[in-house]
């Protein structure tokens, strides 16, 4: 397999396996945009790993990446206990000639670290689109002095004094260096945000950055990615091991059992949970869908009533995530157990269709200084596991974002069946994270799948439901006066949502046209009886999240 020529000491990922990619290293000092960042390096067929600004240099040497960006962050370098680059990272990266490029505070860390002076701008912050103007020819950009561009700004630091060998690039309008570099020792920061869309083209430089100044070979391909994972997964099971692969009839756990079908054959074996949380005729829709596309011998579990005995009187939404994630690891441990005792075969591997945003929401690197590192919630397949679980863990997709997986999966190796790869996300706490208090509330359940399964069919009808990323309805559990028929009713309110979003990161809300609402809302209050009210949900992520609980 090709290998960007690192035959020999490949660098480590964090499940230990090797990586063949050229990796440019992007280092987390707590920028919103951080992600984005780390995705606008793969658009360039690149492939980026994420750390922590604080990781130790032993770890990023391992990596051996062939550039590394410094992200922004909320901090002050010049406040005590700043987050700070590991001693001896430029020493290394000058030695290496491995270039590296500061964005805002990723910068200002630059010019600290260097020796220069950073500052509470004595010319006030720039927060929002601003104008900036090259000031001499330079490597950074490949345009010549005076050049003006629109960039995205938000920063209220500056740096006043450069570090030895620097030369400002850009100013803004107000005359804060906006752009450095040090061609020679190959060190380059912009103040403001490359990664955005509103900075007009920052998308250049950043390509200008990885393609010319680095010279980064663009391997990272769909392909290879596949073939490359194919290789781990042939390594880590070996030839003989057998492995239980939970599969949800998501696009997630679809990608991931199809890949690793193709290493285990019949040492793969698939279940399916009925947790009881699923929507209406969910699950006989989804083993149609296994039987009919995926060809791939799946075992349905039903363990509702125990679920659900389970979730009585819990109202607090992380108490029932956790409780829903346990009882996911009971059914994999007794289905294990089961087909040891049946076949004389003791599965040691558990196949997740886990992602990169599940890792981030549920447990933050340690030593992230992002303002999200807290845990947003626990996603059942990452946080909710239990620390002696007897698998261990083929997640194939953990480094991936969603619209990657579906690129994945549609690779003619891969040739995974359209249903699953354009079916919207639907979380494995299911209903639970859709129902606000205890799921076991009267009427709850019933209620949600009748308005949800409505919802859904009206999008299909009106050819909506390929435009929107994620559509569901939420119960609350309040009720408001309404008439109907003449009479007086005092029945549940229920919230629609949908929203738009590349990688489930961000999202917006979708923006109906009234008649759709109207006929929506109509048909609802109509068919589902203990319902009188409609609302549709127009918060963003953030500050919303997309689920509600
Ligand atoms: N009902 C279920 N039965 C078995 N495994 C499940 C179930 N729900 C979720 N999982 C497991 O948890 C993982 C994470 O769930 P998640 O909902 O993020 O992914 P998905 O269902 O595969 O895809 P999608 O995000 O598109 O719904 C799944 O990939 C799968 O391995
Ligand atoms: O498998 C999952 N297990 C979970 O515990 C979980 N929680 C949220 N989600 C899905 O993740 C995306 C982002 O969700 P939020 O904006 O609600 O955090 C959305 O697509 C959510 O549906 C989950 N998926
Ligand atoms: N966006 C950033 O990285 C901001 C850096 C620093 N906190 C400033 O305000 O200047
Ligand atoms: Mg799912």
């Amino acid at each position: 397999m090709e290998n960007g020529g690192a035959a020999k000491k490949k660098p480590r990922l964090e499940d230990g396996l090797q990586h063949a990619h050229t990796v440019c290293l992007v280092l987390d000092f707590g920028s919103q945009y951080t992600q984005l960042i780390a995705r606008r390096v793969r658009e360039n067929c690149i492939m980026s790993i994420l750390l922590p600004g604080d990781v130790s240099l032993d770890r990023i040497q391992e990596i051996d990446p062939k550039a590394i960006i410094l992200s922004g962050g909320p901090n002050s370098v010049h406040i005590e206990g700043a987050p700070a680059l590991p001693s001896g990272f430029f020493e290394w990266t000058e030695k290496k000639t491995i270039p590296v490029l500061g964005i805002c505070y990723g910068m200002q860390l630059m010019v600290h670290t260097l020796g220069g002076k950073v500052q509470t701008s004595s010319l006030g912050g720039e927060y929002g689109q601003m104008r900036i103007r090259t000031t001499q020819a330079s490597q950074l950009y490949s345009y010549e002095a005076d050049h003006s561009q629109l960039v995205w700004m938000s920063h209220g630091d500056s740096a006043e004094d450069l570090p030895a060998d620097f030369t400002v690039v850009a100013t803004s309008e107000q005359g804060v260096k906006v752009a450095i570099e040090s061609a020679k020792r190959r060190l380059y920061g912009l103040q403001y945000h490359p990664e955005v869309m509103h900075s007009e083209r920052g998308n250049l430089t950043l390509q200008h950055f990885l393609n010319s100044i680095a010279s980064l070979k663009a391997d990272w391909k769909m392909e290879n990615v596949l073939e490359e994972e194919l290789e781990k997964i042939r390594r880590v099971v070996g030839p003989t091991a057998h492995a239980i692969c939970a599969l949800s009839g998501g696009v997630d756990s679809a990608v991931a059992a199809t890949l690793v079908h193709k290493v285990l054959g019949d040492r793969l074996h698939c279940v399916f949970v009925d947790n009881g949380l699923l929507r209406l005729h969910e699950a006989e829709q989804v083993m149609d869908t296994f039987k009919n596309h995926l060809h791939l011998p799946v075992t349905k579990v039903d363990d509702s009533e125990r679920v659900l005995g389970s979730l009585k009187g819990i109202a607090d939404p992380e108490a029932k995530r956790k409780k829903i994630g346990a009882s996911f690891i009971d059914v994999f441990n007794n289905f294990a157990n089961g087909l040891e005792k049946k076949g004389g075969i003791k599965p040691t591997f558990l196949v997740q269709g886990t992602l990169y945003p599940d890792v981030i929401e549920s447990c933050p690197p340690p030593g992230s200084h992002q303002k999200h590192s807290h845990t947003i919630k626990s996603h059942h397949n990452v946080g909710g596991l239990p620390k002696d679980l007897q698998f261990k863990l083929v997640e194939p997709l953990r480094e991936l974002f969603k619209d990657e997986v579906r690129a994945m999966g549609r690779l003619p190796a891969m040739n995974v069946p359209e249903p699953f790869l354009r079916r919207h996300p639907f979380p494995g706490p299911g209903l639970g994270v859709r129902i606000l208090g205890d799921v076991t509330q009267p009427d709850g359940l019933a209620v949600l799948r009748q308005v949800d399964a409505i919802f859904i069919q009206a999008l299909k009808d009106g050819g909506l439901y390929d435009k929107i990323w994620q559509a569901f309805a939420v119960f609350l559990p309040v009720r408001s006066v309404g008439v109907q028929g003449d009479q007086r009713t005092h029945s549940y309110v229920v919230a629609l949502r949908a929203v738009i979003s590349s990688d489930g990161m961000t999202a917006d809300w979708y923006p109906f046209q009234p008649e759709f609402l109207r006929a929506v809302s109509t048909k609802i209050c109509n068919s589902v009886r203990l319902v009188n009210r409609v609302v549709y949900d127009v918060t963003s992520k953030p500050p919303g999240t997309i689920e509600w609980e």
